[in-house]
């Protein structure tokens, strides 16, 4: 597959996702780190792109701003349930209170788990096995269990070091067409990075939409048409995007 290209900056939308895409995984959600030049790359690139450049994670706002600091950009968190572009902010979701005793009656049975991390995120859910390899499987097999207690709609996306529940609606595909709709990002061209599973729809709806789709990471059957192997070539690209003007 391709290297992405340099696309032109006054027609780009560009949208980001974090985690395995703009900084390297770690053991624990919290134990990341944020490259120090990272943050001016941005912001200089949301300047130049007249603000059309979007995080798009299933993290949730909070904690991105925790890593990122305030640098302005727009934002889809918790998967585009929480969604920031200048003063218009969505957040909320009526399921939230719905699941919070199914997702409490699962932590307690991984209580003495060692290493299984519980990250709530108001109807989304991710349990985190990454420092805890073995025990994924229960993991799985219990979620798998408690899925059909929860609303209509919610799923459960299994990943090789965790999982997480989604509610219906919960997609970066419906997060970047929200923004696409809107100025200054309507009428440009999307270009969306990610590395996971739920990213691919992301990159279905990118290229369905004519925009081009970068998957990160090593090769692996994705819907992505462009990829960056790593976490340092992305960090590359985006400069020298920013040098483009
Ligand atoms: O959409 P993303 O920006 O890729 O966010 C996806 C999830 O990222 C975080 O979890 C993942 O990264 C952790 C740090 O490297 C890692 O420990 C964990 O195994 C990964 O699943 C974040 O904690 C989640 O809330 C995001 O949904």
């Amino acid at each position: 597959m391709q290297k992405p290209p340099v696309p032109e900056l006054s027609e780009t939308a560009l949208f980001l996702d974090i985690d395995g895409t703009l900084v390297e995984h770690a053991s624990h959600p919290d134990a990341v780190r944020v490259a120090p030049e990272l943050a001016h790359i941005l912001g200089d690139l949301n300047q130049k792109l007249d603000g059309a450049v979007a995080f798009v994670t299933g993290r949730n706002l909070a904690m991105v701003e925790r890593l990122f600091g305030e640098i302005g950009l727009a934002a889809a968190g918790t998967f585009g349930i929480e969604l920031m572009l200048g003063e218009e902010r969505e957040t909320g979701h009526e399921a939230a209170a719905l699941v919070a005793p199914a997702f409490t009656a699962l932590e307690e049975k991984f209580a003495a788990a060692d290493g299984v991390y519980f990250e709530h995120k108001g109807p989304v859910l991710a349990i985190h096995t990454r420092a805890a390899p073995e025990a994924l499987p229960a993991v799985i097999a219990q979620c798998r269990e408690t899925l059909p207690l929860l609303p209509d709609g919610y799923r459960l996306v299994e990943g090789h070091a965790g999982v997480e529940f989604l509610p219906e609606g919960a997609t970066k595909s419906a997060a970047i067409a929200w923004f696409m709709n809107r100025p200054p990002f309507r009428d440009r061209v999307p270009v969306f990075l990610g590395d996971d599973t739920s990213d691919e729809i992301g990159f279905e709806w990118t290229n369905q939409n004519g925009g081009v789709s970068v998957r990160v990471g090593p090769a692996k059957p994705t819907a992505a048409r462009h990829v960056l192997e790593t976490v340092p070539e992305v960090h590359d690209w985006l400069k020298q995007l920013a040098r483009t003007s």
